[in-house]
């Protein structure tokens, strides 16, 4: 199975942890002898803070995503350091190369590609691109709600979404660099489009996140017969 995993700069390099490199690498690595893997890596509080001091020094917000997507690429470096030889050398700078990095059989680890997304785009065109039987966008929050929690104690979490219902809780999210929401609109409309099936959840667990993908891979339930996240259903 061929698996596109999103994970939030705020999971994997909030507070660059070497341990939570080594943990996912060691998580993930379980898939490694059924699926095809491609990760894209978010750029957590390290992106904002250079977003803002480029925004209060006068960038534009080009110029602000511009920065913003060079230190995803960090994180994806650091998280191929982690994988060594079982990891694809570079991020890809395209989606076309993340193609070509794919055909080595490796796991290919990239970040961001163009200013006005974000890496939830990025990972939601890539397994669009790819054909990808799943994507998981593993954030800092357990799937996604009717109103930011952070702001709204009384904010619904959903269980399940339909790509449209997703649409519309997102569509309002700024498009500005260092943004933050569980999916940005376009990766929301891209995934509308492509019919991806898909779970939104807390990536704070990797072994959450490789058991989720082993039981879509077998078709099977969880043991708990709860879901974790948000899952978005495309019919
Ligand atoms: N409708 C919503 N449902 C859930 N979370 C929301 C919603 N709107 C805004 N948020 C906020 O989005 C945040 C998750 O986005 P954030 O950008 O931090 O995640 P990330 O993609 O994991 O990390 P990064 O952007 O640093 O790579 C949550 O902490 C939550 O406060
Ligand atoms: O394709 C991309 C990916 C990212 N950006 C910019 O980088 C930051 C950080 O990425 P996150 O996915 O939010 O962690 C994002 O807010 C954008 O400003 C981009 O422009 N293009």
């Amino acid at each position: 199975m061929l698996v596109v995993l999103s994970i939030g700069g705020s999971i994997i390099a909030n507070d660059l942890d070497p341990e939570r490199f080594v943990f996912y690498k060691n998580a993930l690595s379980k898939l490694l002898p059924d699926h095809q893997l491609v990760i894209v890596t978010g750029g957590g509080k390290a992106a904002r803070d250079y977003i803002n001091v480029a925004r209060s020094v006068g960038s534009n917000e080009v110029v602000c995503d511009f920065i913003g997507i060079e230190i995803t690429r960090l994180n994806a470096q650091l998280l191929i350091s982690a994988f060594g030889e079982d990891a694809y050398p570079e991020p890809p700078r395209t989606y076309k190369e993340a193609k070509l990095a794919l055909a080595s059989d490796k796991v290919v680890v990239m970040g961001g590609v163009v200013p006005g997304q974000t890496t939830d785009a990025v990972s939601a065109i890539l397994a669009e691109y790819l054909n990808a039987d799943f994507l998981v966008i593993a954030t800092s929050v357990d799937g996604v709600y009717s109103k930011d929690p952070r702001q709204d104690p009384n904010a619904k979490r959903y269980e399940k979404l339909s790509a449209k219902e997703l649409v519309d809780v997102v569509i309002s999210t700024e498009i500005k660099a260092g943004s933050k929401s569980p999916v940005d609109p376009l990766a929301a409309k891209i995934i509308e489009r492509c019919k991806m099936p898909t779970t939104i959840m807390d990536g704070t667990d990797p072994g959450q996140v490789t058991d989720l993908i082993m039981q879509e891979n077998l078709k099977t339930e969880p043991v708990t017969g709860k879901h974790p996240g948000t899952r978005i259903i495309c019919d």
